[in-house]
């Protein structure tokens, strides 16, 4: 079998002949006579169904009675298994009640909905009729998924009556209603499912009793899509306030899927696959619901936390429980376990003997959880690295091609499919160790976003224009002198707080809206559990007499109120002045530097050199 070498050199070399051999993973309506349009869209002829390729052909060829989905909720004490053929009966019947509303092919629907099977369900009955799902993270406030609906335009609304944390029980309706006043668009629907715990009024005239209007549709037959037409819209933060809209194709998408689950993951059909996710992430989209399905898995949806549902131990039983054999997650929540149980007397609780490989992304994996979790678990522990754009990993140790050995603080080599430089500014390739932006050389592989929803310009703008030919990633790193990549951080105002992309720019956005607020700064500060956590920092209006805790606390709970408790934005404090060059820009970059405790050096260009030890007491206080 060949090796990881020479399978990565015929990704690069012979991508048409390598995607051409994938593409047999996939069921197709008609065969794709053309890998590689000229435009850089793949299978551009082609033509398939993505909710047939995850369910129709299993049911046909024989795993009806296959468990399909486990949905786990310690929150609500329930366990329900869902076979391939149940879902199958369940997706048919909920695609059939959106095609009674009208949703046809192309058209959108927007799904805000907490961890239930119905969310998964949403997703692939858009899929089964050639429609646009956009899922909205339940963490995110009103006013975001009001600026969501405006861009995406959806024809009908899917969401639940509330979802359940932990501490609290989260109404969603009262959400969703105030997120369709802000919105200037108005969805012709929305079906709401309504949870025992909060039931929710339905507004006349608009709302759907979710239960209801499924039991009385017929099944929809699944719907023939061009391989390039959009499967979902997926909105990730960029540096400036809005939202982008990911797009994802059918074709690319459902062949890089099927691809990653036998190559990065080394996971068979009827194994059991958990990706310990959102459906609101793309790591929901793409490794709870599409790839383990595409792939014959069965998929875990786990409605819970690593820690407090009940203790430390949640996700050990879970793997036990259900003989989950990949598991997937952030390394934040190892950390956070890791810090309640740091003996991980919890895991030897269970049975931990069916579990092959542990997988982690969404952040920097560092060194010491890596080893903490590979020394608990006693199984390989892959790093990889990708990005809501890129829809499936960019960098891992291909466990089902080859085990390279790990490096600790690297996610190994680039995937086949990725041609991945490390550019200096001139866009000259950087020599190891030399860091430099992570690019990847165009065409993208099958499954990379093909454009921004609506927004061709912008995706130019920010992936295309920076390195001409190449793919911006956004993120900063260094190769080593054996090929191994090493991704160190964003090169731009994103943070990652929890394993989630936030922007620093919208929440400053928030800030300087405050009428007492001259002018303010957010930044990314290290932290042990969440890898970052956001920190603002405020300057009066002249002549302002606010009791500076008084506001801080406003500030906090406006940013919460604005974007939501997943911003985690809980520290904000009132300076004098913010240190800033002569021309005026305010020096985050050392701002950050004193944060983290980095040593850092006065810039040339500052405006007054004693507003560093101003801002270093503040964070002191903070
Ligand atoms: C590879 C490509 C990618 O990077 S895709 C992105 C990958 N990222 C991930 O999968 C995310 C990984 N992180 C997590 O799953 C969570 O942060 C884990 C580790 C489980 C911890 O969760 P939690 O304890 O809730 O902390 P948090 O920082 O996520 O939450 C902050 C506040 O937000 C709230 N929240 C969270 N989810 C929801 C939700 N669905 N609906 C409503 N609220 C939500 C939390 O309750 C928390 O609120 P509070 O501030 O404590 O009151």
């Amino acid at each position: 079998m060949a090796g990881y070498d020479e399978a990565y050199r015929r990704s690069i070399r012979h991508p048409e002949e390598f995607w051409a051999e994938a593409a047999r993973g996939i069921d197709w309506d008609t065969a794709p006579a053309t890998v590689l349009g000229p435009d850089g869209r793949w299978f551009p002829d082609g033509r398939l169904n993505t909710c047939h390729n995850a369910l129709d052909r299993h049911v046909a060829a024989g795993r009806g009675g296959q468990p399909a989905l486990i949905h786990d909720s310690p929150v609500t004490g329930a366990v329900r298994v869902l076979s391939y053929a149940e879902l199958l009966d369940e997706v048919a019947r909920t695609a059939g009640m959106l095609r009674d509303l009208g949703v046809g092919a192309g058209d959108t629907v927007v799904i805000y909905m907490p961890m239930v099977p119905e969310a998964v369900v949403a997703m692939l009955a858009c899929a089964r009729l050639g429609a646009v799902h956009s899922v909205v993270f339940g963490g995110f406030a009103a006013r975001e998924l009001a600026v969501r609906v405006d861009h995406a335009r959806p024809k009908v609304v899917l969401s639940a009556s509330c979802g359940i944390e932990p501490s609290r029980v989260v109404a969603y309706k009262p959400l969703l209603d105030a997120a369709l006043e802000q919105a200037a668009h108005r969805p012709e629907r929305c079906v709401i499912l309504q949870r025992p715990q909060c039931p929710a009024e339905l507004t006349e005239g608009r709302d759907l009793d979710w239960a209801a209007t499924v039991r009385d549709a017929e099944p929809a037959p699944c719907v023939s899509v061009a391989a390039t037409d959009p499967l979902y819209v997926l909105y990730t933060s960029g540096t400036t306030g809005s939202p982008k809209g990911v797009l994802r194709d059918n074709g690319g998408h459902a062949v890089a899927l099927h691809w990653s689950m036998a190559n990065v993951y080394g996971a068979a059909p009827g194994e059991v696959f958990w990706a310990a996710s959102d459906v609101g992430w793309v790591v929901g989209h793409s490794y709870i619901v599409y790839a383990p399905l595409l792939a014959g898995c069965t998929t875990v949806l786990y409605e819970g936390k690593p820690v407090g549902t009940p203790d430390p131990g949640a996700y050990w039983r879970v793997v036990a429980t259900h003989g989950v054999r990949t598991l997937f997650t952030a390394p934040t929540a190892i950390r956070a376990i890791k810090k309640e149980d740091p003996s991980g007397e919890f895991a030897k609780k269970w049975d931990l003997s069916g579990l092959r490989h542990l997988f982690l992304a969404g952040e920097r994996l560092d060194p010491d959880t890596y080893h903490w979790a590979a020394d608990l678990l006693g199984v390989p522990v892959v790093d990889h690295w990708w990005q809501t754009e890129t829809g499936w990993p960019i960098a891992a140790n291909c466990v089902g091609i080859e085990t390279l050995p790990a490096r600790p603080g690297s996610p190994t080599k680039p995937v086949p499919g990725w041609d991945v430089h490390v550019l200096d500014a001139a866009g000259n390739d950087c020599p190891p160790g030399v860091e430099g932006s992570v690019t990847v050389k165009l065409p993208l592989p099958p499954g990379a976003l093909p454009t921004l929803y609506r927004d061709e310009a912008r995706f130019r703008s920010s992936y295309l224009e920076r390195h001409p030919g190449h793919y911006l990633t956004g993120d900063g790193g260094h190769f080593d002198a054996d090929g191994y990549l090493y991704v160190m951080g964003r090169i731009d105002d994103v943070i990652n707080v929890a394993g989630h992309r936030l922007s620093t720019g919208s929440m400053e956005e928030v800030l300087a809206g405050h009428p007492d607020v001259a002018e303010c700064a957010v930044i990314g500060v290290a932290d042990e559990v969440k890898g970052q956590v956001p920190v603002g920092f405020a300057v009066l209006k002249s002549g302002s007499e606010r009791d500076p805790e008084e506001l801080e606390r406003e500030l906090v709970a406006l940013v919460r109120e604005r974007i939501g408790p997943v911003a985690a934005f809980r520290r904000a404090v009132v300076v004098a002045r913010l240190p800033k060059t002569r021309s005026g820009k305010i020096l985050r970059g050392t701002m950050r530097d004193i944060a983290d405790d980095r040593p850092y050096t006065t810039p040339s260009t500052i405006e007054d050199p004693a507003a560093l030890p101003e801002i270093a007491e503040a964070m002191k206080r903070a």
